[in-house]
């Protein structure tokens, strides 16, 4: 168990993103543009695929954490917020985060 979130590493991202480019993988990453860094979300996600099709489970976990980390770096060069993408999947939920709350405090 960790306490270690999405949202802490969303956060670490942004950070690095405005950090130079030799000093840093993320920044070097969004400096090369949309298109590199959205080619390495991909690759990861194959090898997660790959990964979970052999029944690897020490890979899969490892290559589960590369996807995460591709899939926020390509959603902060898109400047879309990892809280965008939990409103959305909130959403499909079909429950509002207030309702739940104020549900909580009953
Ligand atoms: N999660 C990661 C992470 N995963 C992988 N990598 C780096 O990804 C690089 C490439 O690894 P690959 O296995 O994809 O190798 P490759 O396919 O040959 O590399 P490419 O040249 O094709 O990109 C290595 O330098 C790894 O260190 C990462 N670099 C950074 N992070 C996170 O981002 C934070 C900030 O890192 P910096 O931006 O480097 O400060 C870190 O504290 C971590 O939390």
């Amino acid at each position: 168990m960790t306490a270690f979130t999405l949202d802490d590493l969303a956060r670490i991202v942004a950070e690095r993103a405005s950090a130079p480019a030799a000093e840093s993988y993320t920044a070097k990453l969004l400096a090369d543009g949309p298109a590199k860094a959205a080619k390495k979300l991909g690759e990861e996600a194959v090898e997660a695929v790959i990964a979970a099709i052999s029944g690897d489970r020490a890979n899969l976990t490892a290559e589960a954490a590369d996807v995460l980390y591709h899939l926020l770096v390509v959603l902060q060069g898109a400047r879309i917020p990892l809280s965008d993408v939990m409103a959305e999947l909130e959403r499909r939920t079909g429950r509002s985060g207030l309702a739940e709350k104020a549900a909580r405090k009953l």
